[in-house]
C-alpha cells in the first residue's frame, strides 16, 4: 500500500509512491492532483510554482490538475471545472499507483446536473509516470464532458524549450478568439503568449529541453486534442499564485477533450483517457 500521509508545508493529504527502479510521484488527495514527478536520479521533471497556494478549494498552481467534466469555458462551468477544487477519496494504493475517487456533491450536481463517478488511476515505472481517467455516467440521462491533465513541464529556460509533434496540425487560438489556424513550423517554441487547442493531433508528442538535452516524451490516447500553453510576462504578473518571472520555468502541455467536441456518455457508459510520460536523450 503507498500511504497517506500530511504534507508537512500544507498540512494537506498526499500519497507518495515509489517504483522498484526509485522513481517517484506525490499525488494530492484534494483534486487528484499530482505535484510531483521525479526520475530514478532524483530529478523533478513537473512545474509548481512556488507562490502556489495550498488552501482548498483553490487549485495548486503547477503539477497535473485534473480539468473536469469542463476544459477551460466550454461549458457552463467555471473554468475548468471542478474536480481540481474537490476532495477525492482514495479507493485503491499500491506502493507504485493510487486510486482516487470523485462524485459530485449536492452544491455540484447543482451546476452540473449530471450524476458521475471520476477515477483518476496514477502510476509510476522505471522513469515512467501514466495517469488514467475514467468517468462514468451514474445518471438516467446522456451527458457532455470536456476534460483535460493540464501538466506543467518544468524546463531549464524558455528559450531553449520547443513543443515538437505539431506540424500541419489545426488549431484553435485562444488569443485569437478561438480562430482555426494550422500550425506550421517544425516546432512550437516560446517568444510571447501562447495558448492554442491543437485539434485531433498525433498520439505521441514531445517537450523538448534543449539546455538539458532531454525530452519528455508525452503519449496520449483517448484524449484528441493538446493544448500548449506559456501565460508570458503579462498573463505571469496578473496571476496571484504564480511568479512574475516563473513563465521562463514551465511549459504546459495538456492532453484534452476540447476543441474535437464534447463526449456524449450515455447512461451506464464509462469514457476513460490516459496519459504516459517517458523520457528521451537527446
Ligand atoms: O488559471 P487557470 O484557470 O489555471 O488556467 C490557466 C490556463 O490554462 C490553459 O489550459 C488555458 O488554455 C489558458 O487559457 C489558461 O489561462
Amino acid at each position: 500500500m503507498a500511504e497517506v500521509t500530511t504534507d508537512q508545508n500544507s498540512g494537506l493529504r498526499k500519497v507518495v509512491l515509489k517504483s522498484p527502479e526509485g522513481t517517484t510521484a506525490e499525488v494530492f488527495v484534494h483534486g487528484a492532483h499530482v505535484t510531483s514527478w521525479k526520475t530514478t536520479t532524483g530529478e523533478e521533471v513537473l512545474f509548481v510554482s512556488k507562490q502556489a497556494v495550498y488552501k482548498p478549494p483553490k487549485a495548486i498552481r503547477g503539477g497535473i490538475p485534473v480539468c473536469f467534466p469542463q476544459f477551460g469555458g466550454f461549458g457552463p462551468l467555471s473554468q475548468h471545472g471542478f474536480a481540481r477544487n474537490s476532495e477525492f477519496a482514495v479507493t485503491d494504493s499500491a506502493p507504485e499507483s493510487v486510486t482516487l475517487s470523485l462524485t459530485p456533491n449536492e452544491e455540484q450536481l447543482k451546476l452540473f446536473p449530471h450524476p458521475f463517478a471520476l477515477t483518476v488511476q496514477v502510476q509510476v515505472g522505471n522513469d515512467i509516470l501514466e495517469q488514467t481517467l475514467t468517468a462514468t455516467n451514474t445518471g438516467s440521462e446522456a451527458f457532455e464532458l470536456t476534460a483535460a491533465l493540464h501538466t506543467y513541464f518544468g524546463i531549464s529556460s524558455i528559450d531553449k524549450a520547443r513543443v515538437d509533434g505539431l506540424q500541419g496540425v489545426d488549431y484553435l487560438g485562444s488569443l485569437a478568439d478561438k480562430r482555426r489556424l494550422t500550425e506550421n513550423g517544425a516546432y512550437v517554441r516560446f517568444s510571447g503568449e501562447v495558448d492554442r487547442i491543437y485539434l485531433a493531433t498525433p498520439s505521441r508528442l514531445e517537450v523538448v529541453d534543449e539546455a538539458r538535452g532531454r525530452a519528455v516524451v508525452v503519449e496520449k490516447e483517448g484524449f484528441p486534442d493538446a493544448v500548449v500553453w506559456n501565460p508570458w510576462v503579462e498573463k505571469a504578473a496578473g496571476m496571484g499564485d504564480f511568479g512574475d518571472d516563473e513563465y521562463k520555468e514551465m511549459v504546459c502541455l495538456e492532453p484534452a477533450v476540447a476543441g474535437s467536441g464534447p463526449v456524449t456518455l450515455q447512461p451506464g457508459a464509462s469514457w476513460s483517457a490516459k496519459q504516459k510520460l517517458s523520457l528521451r536523450e537527446l
